[in-house]
């Protein structure tokens, strides 16, 4: 059985909180793109190992049995106490890019587990489970266009629909941890609510639908504003990085074709339509 684990982007990122747990608290909203790794399982019956895991493609930092798909397998094996796998892992998706790769494959390895063993979990269940391996992991169990709040694991659905925009994703050779991108931030309400300017036309995002990890994170790694301003000079509508970075994305209006940009050797970029 294989499944196509996708990013998300995120369409604004207030951190409004600091709570006593040391989590933030945060309102953005996520949107499903179709940049995809590849995911397969095999039952393994004789298998010593519970996990085989094979990976391809671009790199992850870290051991294997660290990796977010094991931890899934993990998760469900303590109660449902599983079979051997053997588990495929096929990197499209950049790592340490604010694009959700690890945590969209954790999620998708908890609903092929509980399809391919016929667990019968519901969404609800499924994403409870996801909650405990990541921030943002329980967003790809439903998978649409989701508000989030709370530490970005309450959701509320969003009517928004981006169909026909070009998108590109740039992401240059630059690790930006989660973890100390949250270091720098004065976290404060917005003047100007992401759920409020979500609502308005794309072209009136430029100014008012904000993410608060750039002010943190471009004066450390200021390639990512580099690029971003690139993105703006090259006719995109809307551009911005996706979550703690340290990619960037550019939304471009329907009809036109996006532009061929030489980017510096190492970066990445993905070209698409939602
Ligand atoms: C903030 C977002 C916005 O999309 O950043 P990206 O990961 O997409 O860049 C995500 O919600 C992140 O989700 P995720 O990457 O799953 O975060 P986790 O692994 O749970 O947390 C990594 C670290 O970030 C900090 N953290 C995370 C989420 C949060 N609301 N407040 C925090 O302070 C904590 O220090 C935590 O140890
Ligand atoms: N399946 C996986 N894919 C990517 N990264 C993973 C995976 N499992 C664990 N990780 C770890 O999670 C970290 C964050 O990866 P990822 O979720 O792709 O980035 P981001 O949170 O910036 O979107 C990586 O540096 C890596 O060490």
């Amino acid at each position: 059985m294989i499944v196509f684990p996708n990013i998300k982007i995120n369409l604004g990122l207030s951190i409004t909180e600091k709570r006593p747990d040391g989590y933030h608290n945060l309102e953005t909203v996520f949107y499903p793109v179709a940049l995809e790794d590849a995911l397969e399982i095999r039952t393994l019956p004789e298998a010593e190992k519970k996990i085989t895991l094979h990976q391809y493609g671009m790199e992850i930092a870290g051991n294997p049995e660290d990796n977010l798909v094991a931890k899934a397998y993990s998760l469900l094996d303590k109660e449902f106490h599983l079979p051997p796998v053997e588990i495929h892992l096929y990197k499209h998706i950049p790592s340490g890019a604010g694009l959700g790769g690890g945590s969209s494959d954790a999620a998708f390895m908890l609903k092929l587990l509980n399809n391919h063993f016929h667990l019968e979990l519901s969404e609800d269940q499924l994403e409870i489970y996801a909650a405990t391996l990541g921030a943002d992991c329980a967003f790809f169990i439903k998978n649409k266009t989701t508000y989030a709040e709370g530490i970005g694991n309450i959701f509320s659905p969003i009517e928004l629909s981006l169909k026909g925009y070009q998108i590109m994703i740039v992401k240059p050779d630059v690790f930006v941890s989660t973890r100390e991108a949250f270091a720098n931030i004065h976290p404060h309400h917005p003047e100007y609510p992401v759920k409020e300017v979500i609502r308005r036309p794309v072209a009136e995002w430029k100014d008012t639908l904000i993410n608060d990890f750039e002010a943190s994170v471009f004066p450390q790694h200021p390639v990512i504003g580099e690029i971003k301003q690139e993105l703006y000079n090259q006719g995109a509508v809307y551009a911005s990085m996706s979550g703690s970075g340290s990619s960037v994305f550019g939304l471009f209006v329907p009809e036109s074709s996006l532009p061929e940009i030489d980017w510096k050797p190492d970066t990445f970029c993905f070209k698409g339509k939602l």
